[in-house]
C-alpha cells in the first residue's frame, strides 16, 4: 500500500446518557477520526480511543494529535507498507502512545482489507458470523435507578451485564441486583478503585457468583493482582494493566488474572490484539473485547476483532443506539437478541457517513 494522505479529524459527539465510573463522568465524547487514503484512491478508517482527559489512560486527544502529526504519520508516509503487521516495527522508535499507534494501524488494516477485497474480520482471521454482546452499566444516582437499568438491559437480551463499582457502591448494589436477578450473568468493573487493604470487601463479593471482577487494583499493577487472585474465588480480569502481549505473558505467568479484556486502542492496535488473543488461547485464558464508548467506526473495529475464536465471553460492544442519537456509519451497529451479525462487506463493513462526520468535526488536518 502506498499512502497518499492522512486526514485527521477531531470530532465531538454528545452521549445519549452520561457515563460514570470510579474515575469520573463523561457526558460527551471528543476523539480523533483517522482516514488514510492510498494512491489507488481507497480510504481506510479508524478512531482513536484517547479522550479529552487522562482519567482512564495517560494519552489524550491532544497528545495523540501531536504524536501522530509530528512522529507517527511521517513514519507512515516514508515508504510503502506491505502488511499492517509491519507497522509495529515502523513505529518502534516511538515509545508508548499505544492509542495513537492503534488508530493509525487500524485505518491501515481497514485499507488493507478493502484493497484485498475482504472484510476486516476475514483479514484478521476471524471465524464467527455473529458475536455475543454485553452491556456496561455506569454508576447511577440511586440503587433504584441502577435496578431499572439492569432490568432494561436484561429485557433487551444482553448476554451479560457489567456493573461499575467503587468503594461504597459495591456489595450493597450487587446484592440488590442478585436478589432480583439471581441468574443473570454479571460482572463488576472497579477501574482501579481498590487497594490490597480492601481485600475483605473484595472477598465479600465472591458470594455473588460474578463471572469476573475487572481491574480492582492499580491501573499499572500486576503484582498485587496476583496476590489478590490467590485469595479470591471470583476470576480477576485485567483491563488497564495490559498494554501488550508481553504484559499479558507476565500477568498470566504471575497468576494476576484468569481473563483478559482486550481493547484495541489500549494494546497498540489490531496486530497486538491478535497476539494477545493467540497467547491467551494457548494458555486457556478467555478474552473479550472491551469498549471505550466508541462511535461507529471504532465499534466496527471491535466487532471485527471479536470474531476471533478465543473471544469466548460477551464484549462491551452494545449497539450504536445505546450511545448516540445518530452514529457516524451506515448502517449503524445493531444488536438483535444479544448478538451482532458481523457484516460481510469490504473492510469494517459499515460506510462512514461523511455528512454526519463533517457535522461533528471541530478541527481537521491533512498530511501528505
Ligand atoms: O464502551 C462501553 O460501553 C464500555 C464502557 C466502559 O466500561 C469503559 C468506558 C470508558 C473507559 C473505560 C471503560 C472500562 O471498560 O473500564
Ligand atoms: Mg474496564
Amino acid at each position: 500500500m502506498e499512502i497518499k494522505r492522512v486526514v485527521l479529524r477531531h470530532l465531538k459527539m454528545d452521549l445519549l446518557n452520561p457515563f460514570t465510573t470510579s474515575v469520573g463522568t463523561e457526558v460527551d465524547k471528543d476523539f480523533i477520526l483517522v482516514e488514510i487514503e492510498s494512491k489507488s484512491g481507497v480510504s481506510g478508517w479508524a478512531e482513536s480511543v484517547a479522550s479529552l482527559t487522562p482519567l482512564y489512560h495517560d494519552e489524550t486527544v491532544q497528545t495523540n494529535w501531536h504524536m501522530m502529526t509530528d512522529f507517527l504519520i511521517p513514519l507512515l508516509l516514508r515508504e510503502p507498507i506491505h502488511h499492517p503487521d509491519d507497522l509495529a516495527e515502523r513505529f518502534r522508535s516511538v515509545r508508548g502512545n499505544v492509542m495513537a499507534k492503534a488508530a493509525l494501524e487500524g485505518a491501515i488494516w481497514d485499507l488493507y482489507a478493502r484493497e484485498n477485497g475482504m472484510s476486516l474480520s476475514k483479514a484478521l482471521g476471524g471465524t464467527k458470523e455473529k458475536i455475543e454482546v454485553g452491556i456496561s452499566i455506569g454508576i447511577q444516582e440511586s440503587e433504584k435507578a441502577l435496578l431499572q437499568k439492569v432490568e432494561e438491559s436484561v429485557e433487551k437480551g444482553f448476554k451479560r451485564i457489567k456493573i461499575k463499582i467503587k468503594p461504597g457502591w459495591d456489595y450493597n448494589i450487587l446484592r440488590a441486583i442478585r436478589k432480583e436477578f439471581p441468574d443473570v450473568p454479571m460482572m463488576a468493573d472497579a477501574n482501579s478503585a481498590y487497594t490490597l487493604q480492601d481485600i475483605d470487601q473484595l472477598k465479600a463479593l465472591d458470594e455473588f457468583n460474578l463471572t469476573m471482577i475487572e481491574q480492582p487494583l492499580g491501573n499499572d499493577d500486576i503484582i498485587d493482582h496476583s496476590l489478590l487472585q490467590a485469595k479470591l474465588n471470583t476470576p480477576i480480569c485485567l483491563d488497564e494493566s495490559i498494554h501488550s502481549a508481553e504484559d499479558a505473558r507476565k500477568a498470566i505467568h504471575l497468576g494476576s488474572c484468569k481473563i483478559i479484556n482486550i481493547k484495541i486502542g489500549r494494546v497498540g492496535g489490531l496486530s497486538e490484539a491478535k497476539k494477545i488473543h493467540d497467547l491467551c488461547q494457548q494458555h486457556d485464558v478467555p478474552v473479550w473485547c472491551g469498549g471505550m464508548l466508541e462511535a461507529g467506526i471504532g465499534r466496527a473495529h471491535n466487532v471485527a476483532i471479536t470474531t476471533l475464536p478465543n473471544f469466548t465471553l460477551p464484549g462491551d460492544t452494545a449497539g450504536s443506539s445505546h450511545y448516540w442519537s445518530q452514529d457516524i456509519i451506515s448502517p449503524e451497529v445493531e444488536v438483535q437478541d444479544g448478538y451482532i451479525y458481523v457484516p460481510k462487506g469490504l473492510g469494517i463493513g459499515y460506510e462512514p457517513n461523511l455528512a454526519l462526520i463533517n457535522r461533528f468535526t471541530l478541527n481537521r488536518s491533512t498530511l501528505e
